[in-house]
């Protein structure tokens, strides 16, 4: 019997414990906040997050991370990009010696440009072979009515990744197993920058011919830095890559394209994010993915034109216009 921990009661926190609980482990599901813990432990819900879907028996709410990490052979990360570091650092003691850790996070860290995996390893001082993510199209309210996904397991360890797929291979939920962790990686946390940009369009009201080709040159973009770092470029055509760029930029599901509305419709990145509970890590992974790609000297036009917007630099309007107006180019150039 697979026993998991999944740190982080969030939404894709909560609803990848039903993906290991359908898949047959018994999953401790740590919450932040206590309260919340008591209450998912007695209505058998997390009304915070994922209001309506029933939680297994095989999950076990709590806020005592030891409690959590007890026994595990999994421990997933499901708490937001920007704030793994810190809170490995706390638990790293905790994990048995033998777990693998795998993130659920997209997102680059800030200033460093470190990948989450990177961050992983940093902070529970282990090696590669014991860190993995998960990524791929997964609204998690869409998950967790077990409606049919496919997503990207990932480790540099092929056993590693087998054994995770195993674990995690449900009647609804399909993953596929991939060896190329920083393709998978920088796919999954630029396609929330993608999707802020088509949101933008979205909130100006542009229609599909628009929003289609920023998602195009998005990946274009990415795909270039993917390649500088050694991705295979095959990955960003795949789940990782296109197929979340299309859910996430499909989706009124999506934090990050529902924030991109908002900033085209006129409010500003602080009236967008107020009164949510909810993370859209492309607001700060912009400029950690613009950064590395300034070390590595890769144009990121998209990414570099969000970063502004955000920043409150460029208005909107400006962001497609700009985009637009740029010097006529090869469609293949730099990759
Ligand atoms: N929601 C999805 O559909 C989905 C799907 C796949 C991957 N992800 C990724 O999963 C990760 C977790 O996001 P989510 O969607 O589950 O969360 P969420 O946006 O639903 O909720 C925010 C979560 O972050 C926690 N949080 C907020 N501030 C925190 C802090 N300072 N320290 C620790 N925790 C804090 C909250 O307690 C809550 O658990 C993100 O990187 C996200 O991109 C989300
Ligand atoms: O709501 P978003 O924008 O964080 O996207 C959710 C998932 O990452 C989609 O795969």
């Amino acid at each position: 019997m697979t026993r998991a921990a999944v740190l982080g009661a969030g939404s894709w926190g909560t609803a990848f414990a039903l993906v290991l609980a359908d898949a047959g482990a018994t999953v401790g599901l740590w919450a932040r906040r206590r309260a919340l813990a008591e209450t998912m432990t007695t209505l058998r819900e997390n009304p915070d997050y994922l209001p309506g879907i029933r939680l297994p028996a095989a999950v076990s709410p709590t806020a005592e991370v030891e409690a959590a990490l007890a026994g595990t052979h999994y421990v997933f990360l499901a708490v937001p990009a920007q704030e793994l570091r810190s809170h490995l650092t706390r638990w790293a003691p905790l994990v048995p010696a033998d777990a693998v850790l795998v993130s659920l996070a997209k997102g680059v860290e800030l200033h460093s440009g470190k990948r989450m995996s990177e961050v992983i390893g940093e902070a529970a001082g282990i090696g590669p072979e014991r860190v993995a993510v998960v990524t791929g199209p997964n609204l998690a309210r869409e998950v967790a009515e077990r409606q049919p996904a496919a997503s990207v397991v990932a480790s540099v360890d092929a056993d590693v990744v087998r054994r995770l797929q195993r674990a995690c291979h449900s009647p609804a939920f399909r993953p596929y197993t991939n060896t190329d962790v920083v393709g998978c990686e920088l796919a999954g946390a630029a396609k929330n920058v993608i999707a802020l940009a088509v949101g933008v369009a979205v909130g100006l009201g542009f229609g599909d011919n628009t929003r289609a080709s920023l998602i195009t040159r998005g990946l274009a973009e990415v795909t270039r830095l993917g390649v500088a770092l050694g991705a295979d470029p095959h990955t960003f055509a795949g789940l990782a890559g296109l197929g979340d760029v299309v859910a996430t930029c499909s989706s009124p599901l999506s934090r990050n394209r529902q924030l991109g509305t908002a900033l085209g419709e006129g409010r500003t990145v602080a009236e967008a994010r107020a009164g949510s509970r909810q993370v859209a890590e492309g607001v700060r992974t912009c400029a950690a993915i613009l950064e590395l790609a300034g070390r590595h000297r890769v144009d990121m036009p998209v990414a570099q034109h969000v970063t502004q917007v955000v920043r409150g630099e460029l208005s909107p309007s400006e962001l497609i216009a700009s985009l637009v107006s740029r010097s006529a180019k090869p469609e293949r150039h730099g990759w």
